[in-house]
């Protein structure tokens, strides 16, 4: 059996208006990967992360071409709550807690959108809060209260309570401060080498992805330019001068 879980074949995207942000784009995980997207602003990240969930018509965007499979299943089109039953799990920018509710309220939301039982619904707060000690102190105060790096925690913690197979996060670094970023892909690579959680995430911040993911995709005005091992990309002149500032990211 293959152990692909979500492949993009030649995906095109475009807004309305016409505005076409994805040509083509291909790109596979499998089982235990952990896989980011590189990119410009507007290079179509964002596009094509919501793609794989179906959240393009939410926007008025679409796909224009090609298809997305999840366990070779055609998935192009299932509506974005059968995505995450199925266990692909999106984590978007912009955080969406409900900001009045506690952390902890809104981590139980993960579990409620996909109808977990109670004791799972335990082992998920647990584990989320094994992962990010800092949400279990804070477990009762009001999210939008809370410090930009505990709304993201918030946010990885509620998809975590999804029981995700696949999870896809847009820019987790957005707006933190650098020990905070440390501190959420440290969790993120635990997670994928501790229970063999499938990631996919974009990132403006190419070293801290690069010195966490396995491979990495280049995507350059809606177009995969250049993919391959993350150490490899590391090394590359041309990454180092576009994407890391002509630093060599730390290893
Ligand atoms: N809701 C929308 N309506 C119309 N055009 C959009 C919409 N969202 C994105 N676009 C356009 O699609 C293209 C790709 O944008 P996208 O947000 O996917 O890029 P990105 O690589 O994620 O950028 P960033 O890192 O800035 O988030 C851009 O030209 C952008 O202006």
């Amino acid at each position: 059996m293959s152990d692909i879980v979500l492949e993009f074949d030649r995906v095109s995207a475009a807004y309305s208006g016409a505005i076409a942000a994805l040509h083509g784009v291909s790109l596979t995980l499998r089982a235990g990967d952990f896989a980011a997207l590189l990119g410009a602003n507007g290079a179509g990240k964002t596009t094509l992360l919501k793609a794989a969930s179906n959240l393009l018509p939410a926007e008025r965007g679409r796909i224009t071409g090609g298809q997305i499979l999840y366990r070779g299943e055609d998935v192009t089109r299932a509506s974005p709550d059968a995505h995450i039953r199925k266990g692909l799990v999106p984590v978007l920018e912009g955080r969406r807690l409900f900001r009045s509710l506690s952390i902890e309220e809104n981590l139980l939301t993960g579990a409620h959108g996909k109808g977990l039982g109670r004791a799972a619904t335990a082992r998920g707060l647990e584990q989320v809060y094994a992962l990010f000690p800092r949400l279990a102190q804070r477990r009762h105060a009001v999210a939008g209260l809370t410090s930009g790096g505990e709304q993201q925690m918030a946010a990885i913690g509620r998809g975590l309570m999804a029981v995700p197979e696949v999870f896809v996060l847009d820019e987790p670094s957005m707006g933190l401060a650098p020990l905070v970023v440390a501190e959420i892909f440290e969790a993120l690579s635990r997670l994928n080498r501790e229970t063999g959680l499938t990631i996919l995430l974009a990132e403006q911040n190419s070293a801290i992805a690069l010195s966490h993911a396995h491979h990495a995709t280049v995507i350059e005005n809606g177009r995969s330019v250049l993919a391959g091992p993350a150490a490899e990309l590391r090394q590359r002149p041309d990454i180092q001068a576009s994407y890391l500032g002509g630093q060599v990211a730390p290893a």
